[in-house]
């Protein structure tokens, strides 16, 4: 299988993908996420594959989450093959496999990019990654997982704060806060990866995966908020509020969502 917008690779046990855009800081837009769906299928099927390496291309970035510019050019996030923006069954997946899957946050994780590695089982965080989400800033916002399970990770003050705020965190206090299970040196994130996957390749893959669905039952009422949030952001992102978020940050200036203010 071939892609242009992720790469798939499997060293030993492990499934590697790479969310391959850096030029967009490694958004992603329909395409990508229709890749990343097929990818973690692969692996998924693949009885050599134990457990998924997630990570983004470059230094800078791991991923940005929707790809602003695309949205702020035609209002969405572009043409896939099915026709569909299917971030949600993303999500689902991510949480489905029946093996763990291990963020390697190289760079910025904001947005739905943030989500992702939330989303995934263990998190390991390079001493440069930076995380938040940006949705309020730009338009946008995840009502489902991306805000129902952060709280989980990090408790709801917190998770209030990094959606409301919009700010940053460096490796360290994504650490303090639970939201990263290692930091370590940039230059030493993958071979770490690598080497998590090594140690839970010697362990029982039912017993994981009995595990990882047992974990995950206590929040799959989540993807019923999910469904209902994409549908809600499908029509968010389409408004004038939403566009107002987009066109400000390509056209780099502060967003104007006084107009909007429209409390009943
Ligand atoms: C990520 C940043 C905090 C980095 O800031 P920094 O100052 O270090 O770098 P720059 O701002 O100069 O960025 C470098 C370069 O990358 C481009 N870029 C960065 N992020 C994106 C992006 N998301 N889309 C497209 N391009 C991006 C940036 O424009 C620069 O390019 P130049 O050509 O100008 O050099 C900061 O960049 C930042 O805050 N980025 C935006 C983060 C963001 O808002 N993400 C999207 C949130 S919305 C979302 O993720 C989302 C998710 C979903 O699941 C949805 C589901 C359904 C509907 C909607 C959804 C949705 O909107």
């Amino acid at each position: 299988m071939t892609f242009e917008d992720i790469t798939y690779a499997v060293e030993e046990t492990a499934a590697v993908i790479t969310i391959n855009r850096p030029d967009r800081y490694n958004a992603f837009r329909a395409k990508t996420v229709e890749e990343l769906i097929k990818a973690f299928r692969l692996a998924w099927a693949d009885k050599q594959v134990q457990s998924v390496i997630l990570t983004g291309a470059g230094e800078k970035a791991f991923c940005t989450g929707g790809d602003v510019k695309q949205r702020a050019e035609t209002g969405d996030y572009g043409p896939s093959e099915s026709g569909m923006f299917e971030i949600g069954n993303l999500h689902k997946l991510i949480r489905d496999i029946p093996k763990p899957v291990i963020a390697a946050v190289n760079g910025v994780a904001v947005g739905g990019g943030h989500v992702l590695h939330v989303l995934c089982d263990v998190s390991l965080a390079s001493e440069t990654a930076r995380f938040g989400q940006a949705g309020p800033k730009v338009g946008s916002f995840d009502a489902g997982f991306g805000s129902a399970y952060l709280a989980r990770v990090v408790g709801e003050k917190k998770a209030r704060e990094i959606w409301f705020w919009c700010r940053m965190y460096d490796a360290q206090e994504a650490l303090g806060m639970g939201l990263v299970n290692k930091v370590v040196p940039a230059d030493q994130l993958l071979k770490e990866a690598k080497e998590w996957a090594a140690e839970v390749a010697e362990k029982s893959p039912t017993a994981i995966r009995f595990l990882k669905q047992s974990f995950n039952a206590d929040t799959d009422h989540q993807a019923g908020y999910s469904n209902m949030a994409m549908t809600a952001l499908d029509m968010f992102t389409a408004s004038p509020e939403g566009l107002e978020g987009a066109a400000a940050f390509a056209e780099k200036r502060k967003p104007d969502f006084n107009q909007h203010v429209n409390w009943h």
